[in-house]
C-alpha cells in the first residue's frame, strides 16, 4: 500500500445515534470500505464494517458516543487482518456532512475555528443533526490530530433560491434581524442526483427542468432549473415539507401553539412531537422503517399502513403539482434515498393519475428492484422518471479534494 501519489478521503456523515463512513480513493474514486456505526449511545450498538476484501459484518457492542464510534471506525480500518491502510496517516483528509450554517455558506469549506462557532449558533436550527456533525468534528480532531478536515453543508446548493422562495410571509424583520427564512437540506444529494441525470440523459443540465425527490428517513423535495435549486420543501428547519419517517412535515402552524395553549404541553413536548413521533411513526403505529410499511401493506392489508403511505404518497404528489407549476413544465423526475430507491408501490402510487402534467410509469420496469440508474417512465411519458442512487458520500469527497488541491 503505497502511500505517496493517491489522496485517501475518509467521508463522515454523523447523525443524532450514528455514524455512515466510507473510505475513498480519489485517484479512481473507488470505495475502499464503507459502513455505519447505529444506535450509539443506547444498549446495545451495531457496527457494519465492509471493504475490498471483507465482506459486509455486523457486531454487537456497547458504543457509549461518537468518538469511541469514531475509533471502532478507525481500528477496523488498519486492522492488520481486514483493514485497508497500514496506518491512520494514510488518510490525507476527511469530509463531514455538515447540515445547518444558516445564510453564512454557499459552498464547502475547511473546517475551522469559525465553521464550528457557526455550526454551534445553528443548533437550534437542526437539533437533530447539527450537535452529532459537531461531535463528529470533534472526535477527529481527538484521533486524528493533523488531518484536515472539510465539510459540505445541506444548506450549500439551495442557496441559489430566489427571495420569493425562501421568504416566509411574516414580519419582515424577522428575516433581517433573525435570519428567519427557507434554507433547505439534503442539498449534496439533489445536486448530485441532478447531476447524475443529466448526464446518464446525455442532455445539458442547464438545458433540464428537473424534479428531485430526496425520500430517506428525513425528506425532501426540490425544483432545479439550468442546474440550480430554485425552490425546495424542507425551511427553516429540516421539520418543513413531505411527511417523513418520525417528522410530521407541513402543518397548521397554529397547531403548536394550540397544543400548548388548550393542551398545556411544554415546548419541549411539543417539539418532540413534531419531530420525533409523528410523520409515518406517528400515523401508522407501528414503524419510521418504510420497509415495515411495505411489508403491512403487501402483506397484511393493514389499514393503518395504507392510510399513512396514502397521506406520505398524497404529500409528494401535491409538491410534484406545485414544483410543475414553479418550472413551467417537467423534464425529469428523480426518486432517490432509501426509501426513494426501494420502494416500488410508493413510486407507483405518488405517479398515478398524474398523465395530465406527462408522469407516466411503466410499471413493469418499476417493480424490479435493481441497483443502479433505472428509467421508470413509459415511452409515452413526456417526463422522464429515473430512480438513481444517490451518493452524498462521493460528493462530498470531491469537495474536499478540490478544496485541499
Ligand atoms: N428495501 C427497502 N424498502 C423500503 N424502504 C427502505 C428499504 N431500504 C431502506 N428503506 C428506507 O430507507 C430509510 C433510510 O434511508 P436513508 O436514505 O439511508 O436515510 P437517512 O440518510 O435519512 O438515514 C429507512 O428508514 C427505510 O425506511
Ligand atoms: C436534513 C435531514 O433531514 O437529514 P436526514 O434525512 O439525514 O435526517
Ligand atoms: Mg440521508
Amino acid at each position: 500500500m503505497e502511500k505517496r501519489g493517491k489522496m485517501r478521503i475518509l467521508v463522515l456523515n454523523c447523525g443524532s445515534s450514528s455514524i455512515k463512513y466510507q473510505l475513498i480513493d480519489m485517484e479512481t474514486e473507488s470505495l475502499m470500505a464503507e459502513g455505519i456505526v447505529e444506535k450509539i449511545g443506547e444498549d446495545i450498538a451495531l457496527f457494519t464494517y465492509k471493504s475490498e476484501k471483507y465482506t459486509k459484518k455486523k457486531r454487537e457492542m456497547v458504543v457509549d458516543n461518537h468518538e469511541q464510534g469514531l475509533q471502532l471506525i478507525l481500528e477496523a480500518l488498519i486492522d492488520p487482518a481486514n483493514g485497508v491502510l497500514n496506518g491512520l496517516d494514510e488518510i490525507d483528509a476527511v469530509g463531514h456532512r455538515l447540515v445547518h450554517a444558516g445564510e453564512h455558506y454557499s459552498d464547502a469549506v475547511k473546517v475551522t475555528e469559525h465553521v464550528i462557532q457557526v455550526m454551534q449558533e445553528c443548533v437550534s436550527l437542526a437539533p437533530l443533526h447539527n450537535p452529532a456533525n459537531l461531535k463528529g468534528i470533534e472526535a477527529v480532531k481527538v484521533n486524528m490530530p493533523n488531518c484536515p478536515q472539510c465539510g459540505v453543508f445541506d444548506t450549500a446548493f439551495h442557496q441559489t433560491m430566489p427571495a420569493m422562495a425562501y421568504l416566509y410571509p411574516l414580519p419582515l424583520e424577522l428575516y433581517t434581524n433573525y435570519k428567519i427564512r427557507r434554507y433547505g437540506f439534503h442539498g449534496t444529494s439533489h445536486k448530485y442526483v441532478s447531476l447524475k441525470a443529466a448526464e446518464f440523459l446525455q442532455r445539458p443540465l442547464e438545458s433540464l427542468k428537473i424534479i428531485t425527490c430526496h425520500l430517506g428517513n428525513g425528506a425532501s423535495m426540490t425544483a432545479i432549473k439550468n442546474g440550480k435549486s430554485i425552490d425546495t420543501s424542507m425551511g427553516f428547519t429540516p421539520l418543513e415539507g413531505l411527511m417523513m419517517g418520525t417528522r410530521c412535515g407541513d402543518i397548521d402552524p397554529a397547531i403548536p401553539i394550540h397544543l400548548q395553549q388548550q393542551l398545556g404541553l411544554s415546548v419541549d413536548e411539543v417539539n418532540n412531537i413534531l419531530n420525533k413521533k409523528s410523520g409515518m411513526l406517528g400515523l401508522s403505529h407501528i414503524s419510521n422503517d418504510m420497509r415495515e410499511i411495505e411489508n403491512e401493506v403487501l402483506v397484511k392489508n393493514n389499514p393503518k399502513a395504507i392510510m399513512a403511505l396514502d397521506v406520505y404518497c398524497y404529500r409528494i404528489k401535491k409538491y410534484i403539482g406545485s414544483y410543475f407549476a414553479v418550472l413551467n413544465g417537467l423534464d425529469v423526475l428523480v426518486f432517490t434515498g432509501g426509501v426513494g430507491e426501494n420502494m416500488p408501490i410508493l413510486r407507483e402510487q405518488v405517479c398515478r393519475d398524474l398523465e395530465a402534467i406527462g408522469i407516466k410509469l411503466n410499471l413493469e420496469e418499476n417493480s424490479q428492484r435493481t441497483d443502479g440508474i433505472q428509467v421508470l417512465s413509459a415511452n409515452d411519458s413526456s417526463v422522464t422518471v429515473l430512480k438513481i442512487p444517490t451518493n452524498e458520500e462521493l460528493m462530498i469527497a470531491r469537495e474536499t479534494k478540490r478544496l485541499l488541491s
